[in-house]
């Protein structure tokens, strides 16, 4: 097509997550045309990782878990063709940007982006970048293996709450900085040999834009490096994490900033039109919130491989045991987060314990079979060790909060593990002074969203009303709103759009909680503090 034709407005996004990469094509109205993934572990056998990552066990030491970068490289070629099979003609697009799991960090070798600016459009990508990483493998935000180099960090500024001044986050061992620091203290050739280190959503937009893509403020934001004030690296977090830092990770820019143009590879080989912009792509939660166009009074909940509870916030607030990020569509304002490493995965292997047909279905039916309160019974599932508490195990409590081993009945265990999920969160939240009565609705989104029978459980707990948006991958609709909005070149407040309509495609209210809820949980949050206290005892020391 040549750049004299008028670009149709048709706008791509596309979402990295842990187990899976996604992509959509939306037109100027924000509806979805076509939709594709690529499945790791099914779709890309040949990299023999389990739910995406792949965990290495050593005597000793915490389990080491990261994602090969190839297989990244090789889902996009995919994922590409998949799209063009369900009928995407790649030269309407005219802007593209994307969302990706957070925290992950990318090594790019010595001379790499020289590849990415010659790239050669007869040959699969792949391919072609199969010397371009210093490390074939990247760690990703379910690694926790790094718990020395959090600790200096923090000690590098006085304590993780004046580190959570500065970054909007105490140091978490996921987090980018202290990843990069085991890299350069244990993997001294690899970060020596390294050019450019991105994260995993940068990483992905350098690919589209034949060149090292800046790291955006809002994924910058779980580095524990950024500034979140000044917007820019910290020199003393810098110079804590590891040598020659800054220059290995380019300036960051506001998260709506248009970067580019596509690269010539995909114009040559998939019929992109060379005006194509490319939008900094973000994390997976910040581009979550761009696809839920969040309210005041709203909180977000992202039932996936993690639990995530986010909401917008005009100010910077401390959250002791969550996270403050740069707002990805309005860097004046931020958005407040609280991560779950214990979300599906753990349900998923409890209703295979507790369903005959291992499916959701009757899990719902044995959720729903059982009253509020499950007769007092109640469970804590760590099958990770937990990012608000460093805790790990299964811990099962009877009526008077005493230790048992097991429970009666399946239906008794499937709602006690529910209800322990949410009510820990409702817990965590009253204790960062955000009471249940600060929200007015709550907006779930992933892959449980689409479970009522837990979506009730949680309306039950927070006392609120739950919607679910009609498409519920919020991050992937994220990334494609982004391109259209920065396509029009204003990014949007988030809110409403010039017309004052909702960006979003649109809420369902799914269910409204029952008055009669709120006495049980209420007193059941404070069974839950003195259950996890037992468990962990340095709980709630000021
Ligand atoms: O670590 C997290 C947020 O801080 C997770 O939500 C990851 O982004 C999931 F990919």
């Amino acid at each position: 097509m040549t750049s004299s034709e008028p670009l149709a407005k048709q706008f791509l996004g596309f979402d990295l997550s842990t187990q899976q990469l996604k992509g959509v094509v939306i037109n100027e109205k924000r509806e979805v045309l076509h939709e594709s993934h690529v499945q790791f572990d099914t779709d890309l056998p040949e990299f023999r990782t389990h739910n995406g990552v792949i965990t290495v066990l050593t005597k000793g030491q915490k389990p080491e878990v990261s994602a090969p970068v190839l297989m990244w490289v090789k889902a996009l070629d995919m994922i590409l063709e998949r799209l063009r099979v369900c009928g995407a003609d790649f030269s309407q697009i005219a802007s593209l940007s994307g969302s990706a799991q957070q925290h992950g960090t990318v090594y790019w070798v010595n001379g790499a982006e020289e590849t990415l600016k010659s790239l050669d459009e007869g040959q699969f990508l792949h391919n072609q970048m199969a010397t371009s990483f210093a490390s074939p493998t990247a760690p990703v935000w379910l690694d926790s293996s790094t718990t020395a180099y959090s600790q200096k960090l923090e000690e590098s500024v006085g304590g993780p709450e004046e580190l959570a001044i500065i970054t909007g986050s105490k140091a978490y061992e996921r987090f980018s900085a202290s990843q990069i620091a085991k890299v350069a203290s244990i993997r001294t050739t690899v970060y020596n040999k390294t050019e450019r280190i991105s994260l995993v959503s940068s990483f992905m937009c350098s690919l589209f834009l034949g060149k090292y893509a800046a790291i955006d403020y809002a994924d910058g934001s779980g580095m524990n490096l950024l500034d979140i004030k000044s917007k820019e690296w910290s020199p003393q977090l810098l110079e804590a994490t590891a040598p020659g830092l800054a220059e290995k990770l380019g300036d960051p820019v506001p998260s709506h900033s248009v970067l580019g143009q596509i690269s010539n590879y995909f114009v040559e080989r998939f019929g992109f039109n060379e005006e194509c912009d490319v939008v900094a792509f973000t994390g997976d939660n910040p581009s979550s919130l761009a696809g839920m166009c969040l309210e005041e009074g709203d909180m977000a909940i992202s039932l996936g491989t993690s639990d995530t509870l986010f909401m917008w916030l005009k100010e910077q607030k401390y959250l002791e045991n969550g996270s403050v990020f740069v707002n990805p569509l309005n860097e004046t304002e931020y958005m407040g987060l609280l991560c779950y490493k214990n979300g599906s995965l753990v349900r998923e292997r409890i209703k295979d314990k507790c369903t005959k047909s291992k499916g959701w279905e009757e899990f719902g039916s044995l959720l729903q079979s059982t009253p509020w309160g499950n007769f007092g019974y109640m469970g804590l599932y760590f099958d990770e060790e937990e990012i608000v508490h460093p805790v790990q195990g299964e811990f099962k409590f009877d009526q008077d909060g005493r230790r048992i081993e097991k429970f009666d009945s399946h239906e008794v265990e499937i709602r006690a593990l529910v209800e322990g999920q949410f009510l820990l969160k409702r817990l965590h939240l009253e204790d960062l002074d955000i009471p249940v009565e600060s929200f007015s609705r709550i907006v779930a989104t992933g892959g449980a969203s689409q479970n009522q029978m837990i979506l009730q459980v949680i309306a039950d707990v927070f006392n609120a009303p739950v919607y679910t948006l009609d498409n519920k991958n919020s991050a992937l609709l994220g990334a494609a709103y982004r391109a259209l909005d920065s396509y029009s070149r204003f990014a949007k407040a988030g809110r409403k759009n010039e017309n004052g309509a909702p960006l979003a495609q649109g809420l369902t209210l799914v269910c409204s909680p029952y008055s009669e809820a709120l006495q049980i949980y209420t007193p059941m949050v404070e069974k839950c503090r003195a259950q996890m206290k037992s468990i962990l005892p340095s709980i709630g020391d000021d």
